[in-house]
């Protein structure tokens, strides 16, 4: 990933159905959006006093890195403490506290104990004073301005297809026959199961729109829906597989795809990474789990921390820094006498 530049964004047209190909979209080639539209924004889930502070931390300053024209809003539970709600406020955060959704009463193993806090992600669709956002985990980085996302056209959902080649998928069926919908030609779905499953996303980053009406749906649907091993993320796919637009992995690195599906990574190119591997978080990243010693993995991680330890990044750093305006010299004053009334 080169350093900051002007990124060209991909070009979105809407394909009639959920294809294998991300969708294109005709946008500003550089990316970058005229205008500050106020309706429009970030946001992260922060849950807990533990460390994924940090990963938010980590999120604000490096969409200060790249300029983004929009905030960052921060979905917070009840037990996060004042002093983190406090630290994400001096990095310029706009905090909202939400109320915990938990899923029906259920036996269900989730593929992580953890998963159960992240259905309170859908309490994003009640953000009713943004028509359009950006939703990204805590453990992902954005190291190119993405802001082109929130200009794409209205009523999809769109999300970088996931990988179901790690272990924590070991509980599916695509796992069991080595099926991979990032590899589709490698193990193909087995005939006598039916069709291959639906297109499916990683939930750790998508454009969503705001809505009272999908908020009611979503949480009515909840009610009746069985939980699952991937929580909210399975709940979100089947929800919006109507809708569903893939979109290049560009913009959701699932880090696991570096070494399930490498001929499908260029990573120079790769504009957003979603630190999700066991192991991977750079806040609590030590180098023994698999694949954490990887000499890629060590150049993301460390490129986590050089945003993270930058202090020139700090909101209140940029915040006070004299504007350009500030510094330009006092126009001279041109005095054009105005026309006689007489
Ligand atoms: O203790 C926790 C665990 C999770 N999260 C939030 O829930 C998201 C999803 O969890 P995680 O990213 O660990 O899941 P993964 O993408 O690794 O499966 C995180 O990014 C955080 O935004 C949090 O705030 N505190
Ligand atoms: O609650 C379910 C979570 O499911 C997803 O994480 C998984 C998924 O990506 C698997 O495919 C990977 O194998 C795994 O490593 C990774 O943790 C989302 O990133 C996260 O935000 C959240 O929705
Ligand atoms: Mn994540």
């Amino acid at each position: 990933m080169p350093g900051r530049k002007k990124q060209l964004g991909f070009p979105i047209f809407l394909n009639s159905s959920a294809s294998m190909a991300p969708v294109e979209s005709a946008l500003p080639s550089d990316g970058k959006v005229s205008g500050l539209d106020s309706e429009k924004a970030y946001v992260t889930f922060l849950a807990g006093a533990g460390d994924y502070v940090k990963g938010v931390v980590g999120l604000a300053k490096g969409l200060r890195k790249v300029e983004s024209a929009y905030p960052l809003v921060v979905a917070i539970l009840p037990d996060v403490p004042e002093e983190h709600r406090q630290i994400l406020r001096d990095q310029g955060c706009i905090v909202k506290e939400i109320v915990p959704i938990y899923p029906p009463e259920n036996q269900i193993q989730f593929a992580m104990a953890y998963y159960v806090i992240n259905y309170s992600k859908l309490r994003i669709w009640n953000f009713l004073e943004y028509k359009k956002m950006v939703y990204l985990d805590a453990d992902i980085q954005v190291y190119e301005n993405i802001d082109h996302l929130l200009e794409t056209p209205d009523g999809y959902f769109y999300a970088v297809m996931d990988c179901f080649c790690e272990k924590t998928w070991s509980h599916s069926k695509q796992y069991s026959v080595g099926y991979c919908q990032q590899c589709p030609e490698r193990v193909a779905w087995p005939g006598e199961m039916g069709s291959p499953p639906a297109l499916y996303f990683n939930a750790g980053m998508f454009v969503f729109e705001p809505s009272k009406a999908t908020y009611d749906d979503l949480l009515h649907t909840l009610r009746i829906t069985p939980p699952t091993p991937f929580a909210e993320q399975d709940f979100l796919n089947m929800f919006f597989e109507k809708v569903y637009k893939p979109i290049p992995l560009i913009y959701n690195l699932v880090l696991a795809m570096l070494w399930r599906h490498p001929e499908n990574v260029e990573l120079n190119k790769v504009q957003v990474v979603h630190y999700c591997a066991a192991g991977s978080k750079p806040w609590r990243y030590t180098g023994e789990e698999a694949n954490m010693e990887r000499e890629d993995i060590k150049m993301l991680v460390k490129k986590w921390w050089d945003v993270y330890n930058d202090e020139s990044l700090d909101f209140k750093a940029v915040a006070s820094r004299p504007s350009i305006l500030a510094s330009l010299p006092e126009p001279a004053v041109s005095y054009i006498p105005a026309p006689s009334a007489a």
